[in-house]
């Protein structure tokens, strides 16, 4: 991946909304962020300041480079070798593409949740101890520990507690994915990535997993991904409407959806096309 990063402007607590709406510290700052996979662009200019500690939603029609977008906080779009990025993207203050900047420690910062549930083909137990041992930690009663809080966080243990050393397949779609996110709080990120992480699931699973985001918002900043508007209108805070590669909005939640300054928004929100 090359880093043509041009952009020199200094870090701006929040780049788009109005400052006097919304008092929370910034945990991602994104500054005239630009990505490219070949010649072909994906993203323009994108201006965010995602809140900590808050649920941040981002929504818009298929193609629109929501997935591209949430795949930059954490430098997974860098797997693809065509990726050209400029602009930059600033993570608890700090460029993440910048160069020597340690993407391994930002990778355990912040945690990832795909839109299919993914456990590995192990125990539901060792789900959840890899990232730990990975991190040099062998003692097994502090494992036992970090299992069991990491599933009383994803609202799983007392669906498992009595098996969990049988194999993660074994479990339900939603509960696989509430493994994953398990799996996820274990190696303890400040912020969790979610890409549409109920498009698999039936509407009970969608909805403890949207009980779970909202409680897990204490600890935790939250980007989510969601085709869903009712979604992104329950759960969420702030809400990123992306159309084309482009943000035409960001703002309040309950604003975007009851009161949106843009015509797009307000055509995409009513149905009109996407
Ligand atoms: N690996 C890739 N190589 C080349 N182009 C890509 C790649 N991934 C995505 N794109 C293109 O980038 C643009 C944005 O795609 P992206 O997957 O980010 O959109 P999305 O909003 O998440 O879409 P969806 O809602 O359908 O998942 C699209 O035009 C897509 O074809």
């Amino acid at each position: 991946m090359s880093l043509a990063v041009t952009n020199k402007r200094t870090f701006s607590a929040n780049a788009v909304e109005n400052k006097t709406e919304f008092a929370a510290k910034t945990i991602y700052d994104v500054d005239n962020f630009n990505l490219w996979y070949g010649n072909d662009q994906a993203l323009y200019d994108v201006n965010l300041a995602i809140p900590e500690n808050q649920v941040t939603a981002i929504i818009g029609p298929s193609g629109c480079g929501k997935s591209t977008f949430i795949k930059s906080l954490n430098r997974m779009v860098e797997l693809i070798p065509s990726v050209k990025i400029s602009g930059n993207i600033r993570y608890a203050g700090g460029d993440i593409f910048s160069p020597g900047y340690k993407v391994e420690q930002l990778r355990t910062d912040v945690g990832m949740v795909f839109q299919n549930p993914n456990p590995f083909p192990k125990s539901i137990y060792e789900n959840i101890a890899y990232g730990p041992k990975i991190h040099g930690i062998r003692k097994k009663n502090v494992l036992d520990e970090i299992v069991a809080k990491s599933l009383k966080g994803a609202a799983l243990w007392d669906e498992v507690k009595d098996r969990v050393q049988e194999n993660a397949f074994g479990l339900s779609g939603g509960q696989q994915q509430r493994l994953c996110l398990a799996r996820c709080l274990a190696i303890e990120p400040d912020v969790i990535l979610m890409d549409e992480p109920t498009s698999s699931l039936d509407p009970i699973a969608t909805a403890k997993v949207e009980e779970l985001v909202q409680s897990l918002k204490r600890d935790y900043s939250i980007v989510i991904v969601t085709h869903n508007m009712q979604q992104a209108a329950r759960i969420s805070d702030k809400t990123a409407f992306f159309l084309n590669g482009d943000v035409i909005e960001f703002s309040r939640t309950d604003k975007l959806f009851s009161n949106p300054e843009d015509k797009r928004t307000e055509d995409y929100i009513d149905g009109r096309f996407g």
